[in-house]
């Protein structure tokens, strides 16, 4: 069984043949600069080589829970070395937090992406946007989990809210206490498959991921507990459930920024995408131009005004991100951030 049993394709064996001095593994986590890789019979600690740090473009090429990679691997104890990280199926990329312009990657090949959030007061229609734009953007399919359902008493106003969003995305909703609606959250996890939970912290990601853990009959429960018994999230994290796929866990997030997810964005607004192309000027900013049939539609009540609102933004601030990146590459800035990065992450 082996790597196979972590969603190791053909494909991925083919390339490492090419390489018989290293070899195949998967990133199942990662704190600084050190990631925990597995193997076909073997697990092990690894770095990138030198000559990858050094021949690094863009941050987002570093490995990542969920990548796979080719090591230079000989005895167990020993930290191994990470030369290639193979092409991506899918990649699930944010702005990193703060005021740099940097991405991070939050998952690697990922099959279906959980977008989580809670029915009570995290409970955000504007940032469910923002998370799907990201999540088409990926590569991976997106479903909407709604979490604590047990803690919320107007699900039909929250249901009605959600179908206006998010059209041809499966919902569920869930509660990680009661157990409910976890009998549909399976199918997705499936010998081979990688599912990644997302959301902001406290959502109950990790409730979840526990209860799918305990169903499947996992003996040892390997996710960290704190001294209360409670878990949160510190860092990425990929476990396998038995024979039934892969499951990334990750930190929960406050900022979820743009990063070159143009089309993810015009995925999720297609109804204002579509509109858009009966406006009278091409490059309409659905503001005061006269024509202009996304205004229309929102006159009419077709379109919320606050849903317009948010698409603009989110295309600003993607727009924003993409010429700021552009400007580092062109002022080389952008491998001065590439080498803080490096030196950073070294720092332990
Ligand atoms: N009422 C209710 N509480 C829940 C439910 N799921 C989780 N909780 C509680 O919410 C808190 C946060 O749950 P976690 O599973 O740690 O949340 P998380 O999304 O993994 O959080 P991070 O690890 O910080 O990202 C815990 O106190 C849970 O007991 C639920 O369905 N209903
Ligand atoms: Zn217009």
């Amino acid at each position: 069984m082996g790597l196979e049993q972590w969603g190791a394709s053909e494909q991925y064996y083919e390339i490492a043949s090419v390489h018989p001095e290293y070899e195949l593994g998967r990133v199942i986590s990662q704190e600084k600069d050190l990631f925990r890789v597995v193997m076909d019979k073997e697990e092990c600690l690894a770095r990138v080589s030198g000559k990858f740090r050094y021949n690094v473009s863009a941050i987002s090429e570093f490995p990542s829970v969920g990548d796979f990679v080719l090591v230079e691997y000989s005895f167990k104890g020993d930290v191994a070395v990470i030369h290639k990280v193979l092409p991506r199926k899918s990649v699930f990329i944010r702005k990193a937090a703060g005021k740099n312009c940097m991405e991070q990657v939050v998952a690697a090949n990922i099959d279906t992406v959980f977008l989580c959030m809670a029915l009570n007061r995290d409970f955000n229609i504007r940032r469910l946007e923002r998370y799907l734009s990201i999540a088409w953007d990926s590569g991976a399919v997106p479903v909407i989990i709604l979490t604590k359902v047990d803690l919320c008493d107007d699900l039909e106003a929250k249901r009605f809210e959600i179908e206006k969003v998010a059209v041809g995305v499966p919902v569920m909703e869930t509660s990680g206490l009661t157990g409910d609606g976890l009998q549909q959250i399976k199918p997705y996890l499936q010998e081979t498959k990688t599912v990644a939970f997302i959301g902001s912290s406290g959502v109950g990601k990790s409730t979840l991921i526990n209860r799918l853990l305990g169903e499947e009959c996992l003996k040892t429960n390997t996710l960290r507990k704190d001294d209360k018994g409670r878990h949160t999230t510190t860092h990425r994290e990929l476990f396998l459930l038995p024979n039934k796929g892969m499951v990334i866990d990750t930190p929960g997030m406050r900022e979820l920024g743009m990063w070159n997810a143009g089309e993810g964005i015009e995925h999720t607004f297609s109804d204002i995408e579509k509109l858009a192309e009966k406006c009278r000027f091409h490059n309409c900013t659905h503001t005061s131009e006269p024509g202009c049939a996304v205004r229309a539609a929102m006159e009419e009540g077709i379109i919320d005004e606050e849903r317009l609102k948010s698409y603009k933004k989110l295309k600003a601030e993607n727009l924003y991100m993409e010429e700021a990146e552009s400007y580092m590459l062109a002022k080389k800035k952008k491998f001065k951030e590439i080498a803080k990065y490096n030196k950073n992450n070294l720092k332990r």
